[in-house]
């Protein structure tokens, strides 16, 4: 049964309700229902999900006590190119936002060498994100498997198997918000790039979608995250310490042929809270082939999208800019751009 969710007024005075997915009801209507939710929003908000306070909490905690440090501190985690710390920087294409984060491959032994230049107790650091990563991945992995089972695919675990491959490319970022100031300003030093948030000064991270697969989210109890409907129309979400939210990534996309869409979404800044989030992002290995699964290519419905490597999606997503629609280069209709620009790195 979807849990009823408090009805949301956007500026454009559409009323709209996060769809909430109770992670205990009985299996045949669990899957309907995330089925239902990947297709209509894109995104949705699970309760129930059976990850353990504890391992949130520690998170939480390690977050903070991170992002408290001093700048030289922090900055000993080394840049965000592509794993460490960045402040202000969002990829390499000239993307600025009002936050700082840090941004870690998934791996074991990724983690276990990046907790050294982070972390005053790196075996603590590591082992507090190791849990909170196999809480996530379990998490996503369930959620895949719902749609497999949802969407008749022949194989229920052939999208959970990826995740859980060692190969796997997920990512993992904790990303903090300082609260603006009253004038729009924040304590940080005006940066040579401010141009292009002048207008814009509470955004905190810029409207995108998530390349990978799937993507789970949560955050402290305060605001910020917005997702943006078909109709174009931004509908806030209400922060929720306690659940996970997820996201449906480019990926998802394509392999159900555009019947799921990824959600785009974007995170505001407080005006006098903290806001911190940490994301999981699920990814293949990065040799893994991608195109639609062949249950969602039919007839009436005709396959979207050319193959291509999770790798040859990533090169081409990081030499675009964060708000770009990186699934139009991909699609098998699309004579102008050639996908061999971003052939394997
Ligand atoms: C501007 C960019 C940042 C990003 C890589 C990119 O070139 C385009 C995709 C961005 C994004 C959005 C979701 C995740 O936060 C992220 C880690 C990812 O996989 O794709 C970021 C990338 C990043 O910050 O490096
Ligand atoms: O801070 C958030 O809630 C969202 C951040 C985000 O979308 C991202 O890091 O990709
Ligand atoms: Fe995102």
């Amino acid at each position: 049964m979807l849990v009823p969710s408090p009805m949301i007024r956007t500026k454009k005075t559409k009323a709209v309700g996060i769809p909430t997915i109770d992670l205990s009801v009985e299996r045949s209507e669990l899957r309907e229902q995330v089925v239902k939710a990947c297709e209509e929003y894109g995104f949705f908000k699970v309760v129930n999900h059976g990850v353990k306070k504890e391992v949130i909490t520690r998170m939480e905690e390690e977050g903070a006590e991170f992002f408290a440090k001093p700048n030289s501190e922090k900055l000993q985690a080394g840049p965000a190119t592509p794993f460490g710390y960045g402040c202000r920087n969002i990829g390499h294409n000239g993307d600025m936002g009002n936050l700082e984060y840090l941004l870690l491959h998934t791996n074991p032994v990724c983690i276990s060498e990046r907790s050294k230049t982070i972390a005053k107790d790196p075996t603590k650091f590591s082992c507090v994100l190791n849990d909170y990563i196999g809480a996530a991945k379990e998490l996503v992995c369930d959620i895949l498997e719902l749609v497999t089972e949802g969407l008749w695919v022949p194989d229920k675990l052939s999208l959970s198997n990826l995740i859980k491959d060692i190969q796997s490319d997920s990512f993992l970022r904790i990303n903090h918000y300082p609260p603006l100031n009253q004038n729009g300003n924040k304590n940080w030093a005006p940066s040579k790039n401010d141009g292009n948030i002048d207008n814009n000064a509470s955004i905190g991270f810029g409207e995108h979608s998530d390349p990978q697969i799937l993507t789970i989210q949560r955050s402290n109890d305060v605001g910020g995250l917005q997702i943006s409907t078909h109709d174009g129309l931004w509908i806030p979400v209400p922060p929720d310490p306690n659940e996970f939210f997820i996201m449906v990534g480019d990926i998802f996309q394509v392999l159900t042929n555009g019947r799921f869409r990824s959600v785009r979404h974007r995170a505001l800044t407080n005006t006098t809270k903290n806001r911190m989030s940490m994301m999981y992002f699920a990814a293949p290995p990065l040799n893994w082939w991608i195109e639609p699964l062949p249950k969602m290519v039919t007839t009436q419905n005709p396959n979207v999208y050319k193959p291509f490597t999770w790798a040859q999606y990533k090169k081409a997503a990081y030499s675009l800019k964060l708000g770009d629609s990186r699934l139009d280069l991909f699609k098998l209709q699309h004579q102008q751009q050639d996908i061999t620009q971003h052939d394997s790195p």
